[in-house]
Formats: C-alpha cells, sequence, structure tokens
C-alpha cells in the first residue's frame, strides 16, 4: 500500500523508498554482481590507449563509489544530475563559481552562520556583492532584483530561526528575470520531506552531512540539478576545483540514503512530540517549529513539504545563564553542533554555530541569548520529554 503521509500536509513523493534503495546501485554494472556498491579506492584507472578508457581516468574526475551516491540522489531530489562534494560548503562554494566578479547574490537574511561568514567575507571580497534580504515575503525579493542579480540563494526552513519560504512563489519571481539562478539549501529538510526542483528551483544543495548521511559520521555536500549547462559546468568545475568527497565518505553517505524515509518519519514524529511539549512549559518563553499551526509559516509548509525534520528551535524564559545551564544538564540530547544525526543534539546559536554572524545582525534575526536549537533524533520520546524537562527545571534551580 502506498505510504500515506501526513494529513494536511503534501503528500509523500511517489517511489521515494525504491529510488533510495535500488537507483545508481544495479549489481549488473559490477562484474561480481555486488549488492552492495563497493568501496573503488583506486585513484587512478588503466587506459587501453592514450585517452582511450573505461569512462574512469582519475579519481578527482570521478569515481565508481561516488557515481552510485550522485545517482540514487538525483533520484531523490527530482533531479537528472547530483554532483557530490567534500562538505556542503564546499558545494556553495563551486556554486557561486557560477557567478562572475561584479555579480550579485541575493541571499536569505537568515542563513547558516558558515554561510553567510562565506558570502560577507570571503565571496564579498572577490568581487561578488551579496545582500541579504527576508525572503518569507517574496514581495521584497522581487524588489531587491538588479540586472546585476545571478543567484538568489534560499535556505528554507533557515538555520536556526526555522523562517519558511515559500519556494514556488520566489521561483515565479526569479523566472520573470532570465539569467538569474535560483539555489535552495535542502540541508534541515532532506530530499524526503521537501524538492525544491519541482518547485521550480534551478540547484538543489544539501549538506548531506545532516539527514541524507544521517549518522553524524559524514562531511559531504550535494548538489542536484535539472539543466544540462548547470550540469556541464558543475561538473567541470567539481573537478577543477577538486572538492570532492572520499569514496569512503561517499559510500556511507549512499548507506545512509536507503534509510532516509524511515528516519525522516521518526525525527518529525519526535519533533512534533518536542514541540508540543516546550510549547505547553512554564520555563519556554516561544517554540519556533514549522510543523505547529502557532508557525507564522505554517500553510507553506504544508504546500511545499510532505512533513517536517526534527529542528525544533526554541526561546528559553530567563537569560544567558539559564540557556546555559539548561544545555549543561540535559543528559539525553548532547550539547554540539550539526544536526541531523540518529542521536538528539542541542546547541546555542549565539555562541556555537553562529558565532560568525556579526552580533548586530544576529540579534537583528532573533538569535539572542535565551535561543536554543535542538535537533531531535530518534531516542524514545518519553526519554527526550523527561530529558528537556528535568534540564528546563534544573535550570531555574
Ligand atoms: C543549512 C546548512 N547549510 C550548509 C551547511 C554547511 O555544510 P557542511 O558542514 O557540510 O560544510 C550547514 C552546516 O554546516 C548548514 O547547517
Ligand atoms: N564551528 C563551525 C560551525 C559549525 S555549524 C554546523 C551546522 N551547520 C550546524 O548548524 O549545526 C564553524 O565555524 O564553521
Amino acid at each position: 500500500m502506498a505510504d500515506a503521509g501526513t494529513p494536511g500536509f503534501l503528500p509523500p513523493f511517489k517511489h521515494f523508498a525504491t529510488d533510495a534503495i535500488h537507483c545508481g546501485q544495479e549489481p549488473e554494472q559490477w562484474r561480481s554482481g555486488a549488492v552492495v556498491p563497493p568501496i573503488s579506492l583506486s585513484t587512478t584507472f588503466k587506459q587501453q590507449a592514450p585517452g582511450e578508457h573505461t569512462g574512469y581516468e582519475y579519481i578527482r574526475s570521478g569515481n565508481p563509489t561516488r557515481e552510485c551516491l550522485e545517482k540514487a540522489m538525483a533520484a531523490l531530489d527530482g533531479g537528472k544530475y547530483c554532483l557530490a562534494y567534500s562538505s556542503g560548503s564546499a558545494a556553495l562554494l563551486n556554486i557561486c563559481h557560477l557567478l562572475k566578479p561584479g555579480d550579485t547574490v541575493i541571499s536569505i537574511d537568515d542563513v547558516y552562520g558558515g554561510t553567510n561568514r562565506y558570502f560577507q567575507k570571503v565571496a564579498s571580497e572577490n568581487n561578488l556583492k551579496v545582500i541579504f534580504v527576508d525572503c518569507t515575503n517574496p514581495k521584497c525579493l522581487e524588489a531587491a532584483i538588479t540586472p546585476e542579480t545571478k543567484l538568489v540563494w534560499l535556505e528554507t526552513p533557515t538555520n536556526p530561526t526555522l523562517k519558511v519560504i515559500d519556494i514556488k512563489a520566489c521561483a515565479d519571481i526569479v523566472r520573470r528575470h532570465p539569467g538569474v539562478l535560483l539555489a535552495v539549501d535542502n540541508s534541515f529538510m532532506s530530499a524526503y520531506f521537501q524538492r525544491p526542483l519541482s518547485l521550480g528551483a534551478d540547484i538543489c544543495m544539501s549538506s548531506a552531512t545532516k539527514y541524507m548521511n544521517g549518522h553524524s559520521d559524514v562531511l559531504i555536500g550535494l548538489v542536484s540539478v535539472n539543466r544540462d549547462d548547470l550540469y556541464e559546468r558543475l561538473k567541470f568545475l567539481q573537478n577543477a576545483l577538486g572538492a570532492v568527497p572520499s569514496p569512503f565518505d561517499c559510500f556511507l553517505c549512499n548507506r545512509g540514503l536507503k534509510t532516509l524515509h524511515i528516519r525522516m518519519k521518526l525525527h518529525f514524529k519526535n519533533g512534533l512530540a518536542v514541540a508540543k511539549f516546550l510549547e505547553c512549559h512554564p520555563r519556554v518563553e516561544k517554540v519556533i517549529y514549522p510543523g505547529l499551526p502557532s508557525h507564522p509559516q505554517h500553510e507553506v509548509i504544508k504546500k511545499q513539504c510532505t512533513g517536517c525534520p526534527g529542528m525544533v528551535t526554541f526561546y528559553i524564559k530567563g537569560n544567558i545563564k539559564n540557556a546555559s545551564a539548561f544545555l549543561r544538564k540535559l543528559k539525553v540530547f548532547t550539547l554540539a553542533e550539526s544536526l541531523g544525526g540518529y542521536e538528539s543534539l542541542a546547541e546555542h546559536p549565539a555562541i556555537m554555530t553562529h558565532a560568525s554572524v556579526p552580533e548586530k545582525e544576529r540579534e537583528k534575526l532573533g538569535i539572542t541569548d535565551t535561543l536554543i536549537r535542538l535537533s531531535v533524533g530518534l531516542e524514545d520520546e518519553e526519554d527526550l520529554l523527561g530529558d528537556l524537562d528535568q534540564a528546563l527545571e534544573a535550570a531555574f534551580a
């Protein structure tokens, strides 16, 4: 029977699990018939005559294990092509190399701290102009586009304040400006919950370090596209810039994809339970979770996503001391950066993941001393709620 999905949300993408398990993994491609794609470590490949080879020549240019991952991920993103990179940040770098000096990037204002750092401290110093816009109102995006704009960079939901952007509404605006690319960072959603390419994006980027791999043991980035010209240029850049993942990391990430659909359902269930619990807790000021009706863009997320991940952000009552005490008292949640793994993590964005965002901008975005971000994992719900409850009480003792 087909997966019924979550009432009110977009229905699940058809054949998702089958594609995750089989696309690009055909045993017939290996002489041995291996069901699990082998890890191909060879850095070089024998040629029959100079320039005459099997399609593989050198590990950076192409690698069989990497290709298995890229094919599976292209299918999951609903794309024609996927390219893998040594990190999500390397994927961003490659995408920005599609641009030329003098071009302008419009980025969503609340963007991952490392992306913000790259835009403000690296790209801007290398002749790209980057402006930050709150795209929750697509009209603000429309007003910001100029003839110099060549890339619109969205993240939805945003890291860490979980603003949700209407991808299709933004894509409709971008389409009216030929030559402008729309890229969406899909790291928080994963391909199981959101397919930016089908909503009109040109580029879907994931820090697969997060949900796509899902086991907090691989640093890797993935970029999916449909356009042949974009793929050709990105493929060239992938080789020329050289920030490719190791075959072992590709193997692990490819393995992680096989259980993505199961993991995401449980992340959603546990995330929602945590959000509802915190929303009623007397020590909590405010909860931000796009899966809750109280979220300002709840209708957008239901319209464009098949579910909601385990990312929950909240403001604790009190001050930095209470926030810090809460984080120190947690036992099931681990105080650590990153997200999307099977284990629950908690962190303080202002001090940790978003320390690279200038203080004034952090304040404007609501990344304050009392903001806490949770990545709700796959542990038992009662243990997660119990842990949050005891730490919230202890934070005020
Ligand atoms: C939303 C988002 N995009 C991109 C990145 C960068 O990915 P990576 O750590 O794989 O370089 C991160 C975190 O690091 C992130 O949270
Ligand atoms: N200290 C790191 C920050 C890593 S943040 C990892 C992840 N994107 C998250 O949001 O948790 C740095 O300065 O790059």
